[in-house]
């Protein structure tokens, strides 16, 4: 490429090149991150649906709507498992299945 194109044409293949061994096996993992991705989300959603099961279950039968130490044991999981973000992540699966408080 010539010294006038800046930096645009920086690791765009040259014309004519063909898909490399690299494409196909970016294409096969990108086919199982979107499988991996649909799973998470059917899970989510899944999960949600169980909570606020319980906590309508629970209320209708005179308890709280939240168990405090439930809570913290999810929590503990996830961050034992996966850090800092996992932690996080516990978090919002946690706030998904309350919905609004
Ligand atoms: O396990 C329960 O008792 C639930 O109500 C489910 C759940 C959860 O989403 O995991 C939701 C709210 C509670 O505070 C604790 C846990």
């Amino acid at each position: 490429m010539s010294e006038s194109m800046g930096d645009r044409t920086a690791g765009v293949a040259p014309i004519g090149a063909g898909p490399t061994p690299a494409d196909a096996a970016i294409a096969e993992m990108r086919e199982r991150i979107n499988e991996i991705d649909r799973s998470i989300i059917e899970l989510w959603r899944e999960r949600a649906a169980l909570s606020q099961r319980i906590g309508a279950l629970r209320m209708a039968a005179g308890g709280t709507r939240l168990v405090l130490s439930r809570e913290g044991q999810i929590l503990r999981r996830f961050r034992d498992a996966l850090g800092r973000d996992g932690l996080q992540l516990g978090l919002l699966l946690l706030r998904a299945g309350r919905g609004p408080l």
